[in-house]
């Protein structure tokens, strides 16, 4: 058996808005995803994944590719459960040229699914690194990242940036642009996070600012603003002025929600970690559910976030500085 690890992330500003070329930053944390990966001589893959539930249902997926598992769900909501790992064992019969192989697979992630930290990237990278390495190859963390991100891309349907994948594969905090992948100077961030218990698909909130955006002008102004917010970021965190980043973060709160990805409980986490004190707050990943993020060196946001209803678990956010995490 191969065992790798890769982290979640979370992003400081520009999600949604990088899918169309604005820069970006945001930070791997000390959530991860392990894959474990065992080769098997008879072509088929089984994959066991006890974390995985979805919209109300658990599957613990333990079939083979072409039986499926026995459930009785659509398959449109299995094909959306089981896309990223279908599409990271792909990537890996392509990158080795073995195109005949088959995988026992098993996950295990401190990730919560679908809630905007990135769990779907944590474990491409994890699943492909694990994969690959079992057969003898063991990619450089570049071509790693590229791989997982041509995985998000086929799932989210043509509609992925490379940021989630570059980030859980390298670690630390980063910069993404376009393809212009590259490792910032960690800062030392205080960063809590709310989670409302909820999920929102990735895939499906992409194609919602999609589709706004080339019905309106101002929501393609409103992805540019993304741009310029975090433009002003980058400054704020050269200066390690915390007030000012976290200004920049509620404005970009305040855009997301103009895009359409936010909630009832994500905005209320975000007026309850304003009104704590914190500098800033914003919804995190693809929204519709799922996570906050907030700036606090002190431990008020945290508390009142542990009172506030809908608020289901408030941690700080522990930065991590690897990404890929080899294992066994
Ligand atoms: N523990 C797991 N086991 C198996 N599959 C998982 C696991 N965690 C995540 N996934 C896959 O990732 C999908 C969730 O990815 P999605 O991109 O929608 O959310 P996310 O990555 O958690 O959040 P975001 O993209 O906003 O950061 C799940 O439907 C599943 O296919
Ligand atoms: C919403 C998005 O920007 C981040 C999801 O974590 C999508 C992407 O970058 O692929
Ligand atoms: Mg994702």
């Amino acid at each position: 058996m191969t065992l790798s690890s890769a982290p979640g992330k979370v992003y400081l500003l520009g999600e949604h808005a990088v899918v169309y070329g604005e820069p970006t930053v945001l930070c791997a944390i000390e959530q991860r995803a392990r894959v474990g990966v065992q080769r098997r001589d008879d072509g088929k893959l089984r994959v066991n994944a006890e974390d995985l539930s979805l919209d109300g249902f658990t599957v613990e997926y333990d079939g083979t590719a072409d039986e499926g598992p026995d459930i009785d769900v659509s398959e449109s909501l299995l094909d959306a459960a089981m896309g990223y790992v279908d599409g990271a064992i792909e990537q890996v019969r392509d990158v080795t040229g073995n195109d005949e192989v088959g995988f026992d697979v098993t996950i295990e992630s401190d990730i919560p699914l679908g809630a905007g930290l990135g769990s779907s990237a944590a474990v491409v990278v994890a699943a492909i690194d694990a994969a690959t390495r079992e057969l003898g190859v063991t990619l450089e963390t570049d071509e790693l990242a590229e791989r997982a991100y041509r995985t998000e891309y086929q799932v989210q349907n043509g509609q992925a940036s490379r940021a989630d994948t570059f980030c859980s594969a390298t670690g630390g905090a980063v910069r993404v642009e376009g393809d212009d992948c590259r490792s910032l100077a960690a800062p030392d961030l205080p960063i809590v996070i709310g989670f409302d218990g909820g999920a929102g698909d990735t895939g499906q909130l992409v194609a919602g600012v999609r589709s706004l955006r080339d019905e309106y002008e101002f929501a393609a102004d409103t992805i540019a603003a993304i741009g310029d917010v975090v433009r002003n970021g980058e400054a704020a965190l050269a200066d390690g002025d915390l007030e000012e980043l976290g200004r920049l973060m509620n404005f970009n709160h305040g855009l997301l929600s103009a895009l359409g990805v936010s909630s009832r409980s994500l905005d209320t986490m975000v007026w309850a970690a304003r009104d704590a004190g914190a500098y800033g707050a914003k919804l995190i990943g693809a929204g519709g559910g799922g996570c906050i993020a907030a700036l606090d060196p002190t431990p008020e946001t945290e508390t009142a976030l542990s009172f506030t209803p809908g608020c289901e678990d408030a941690f700080r956010a522990e930065l991590a500085d690897s990404g890929v995490k080899r294992l066994e």
